[in-house]
């Protein structure tokens, strides 16, 4: 199953051309990482892969769907149950304890709050943080924080996981872990695709897709 099919994108920022007719599929299953040197292409990839951006030519579909015929309600429907995200910067709100900031990544799903908090508790057991459930973030190491905002991305159990640079805040032990959790989520059947500056990272995924002026070039290993 094609879980991402990307068909002759283009994405320009006036003069500048971020993306240059790229293809690119992504199978259900595959475990991806996307490298290329800074300003390639690779968050402006990912951000239209995501359905946060639209490309200015080409097509996008997620698990079948033509996101170019969707209204933003639907775009944000269809991103709330296919796709899952995480960020360098954990994106965690401070005053929130981490189950509530998991359960919170569920409030338009439709979800009651007990549903919710129950789900979030799993998420967050799934992580190995089902005793951090009433901390808040500064009372986190890094690398707990960035596996809270994991369990926030897959707690609605989103078949796509993407992970724009998420070891690049952290030390190379905590980088480990998350990378082994990406490697434990996918071996359950989530689609896994991140961004990295980091070779080890890059290596430790079975398929590279390689960025550079715009352009793709897949990679297997
Ligand atoms: N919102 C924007 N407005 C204008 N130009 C942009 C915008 N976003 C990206 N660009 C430009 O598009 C090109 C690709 O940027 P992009 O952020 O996708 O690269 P990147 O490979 O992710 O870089 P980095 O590794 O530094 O994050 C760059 O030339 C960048 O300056």
């Amino acid at each position: 199953m094609k879980i991402l099919e990307i068909r002759g994108v283009s994405k320009s920022y006036g003069k500048v051309q971020a993306l240059r007719e790229v293809d690119l599929v992504i199978r259900g299953g595959e475990m991806v990482s996307i490298v290329g040197p800074s300003g390639s292409g690779k968050s402006t990839l990912l951000q239209i892969a995501g359905t946060l951006d639209r490309p200015t030519a080409g097509t996008v579909r997620v698990a079948g769907h033509d996101v170019s015929r969707l209204s933003d309600s639907e775009l944000s429907a269809l991103r709330a149950r296919y796709i899952g995200f995480v960020f360098q910067q954990f994106h965690l709100a401070p005053g929130s304890s981490a189950l509530d900031n998991v359960a919170d990544g569920l409030l338009y799903s439709g979800l009651s709050r007990r549903q919710r908090r129950e789900k979030a508790a799993a998420a967050l057991e799934r992580v190995g943080l089902g005793h951090r459930l009433g901390h808040r973030p500064h009372q986190l190491s890094g690398g707990q924080m960035q596996r809270v905002a994991v369990a926030r991305a897959v707690a609605g159990e989103p078949p796509l996981l993407l992970a724009d640079e998420p070891t690049g805040n952290l030390d190379s032990e905590a980088g480990a872990e998350v990378m082994s959790l990406f490697r434990r989520l996918n071996a359950a059947g989530i689609t896994v695709v991140i961004i990295t500056h980091d070779s080890e990272v890059a290596m430790a995924c079975p398929r590279r897709i390689r960025v550079r002026d715009g352009l793709v070039r897949s990679e297997v290993t």
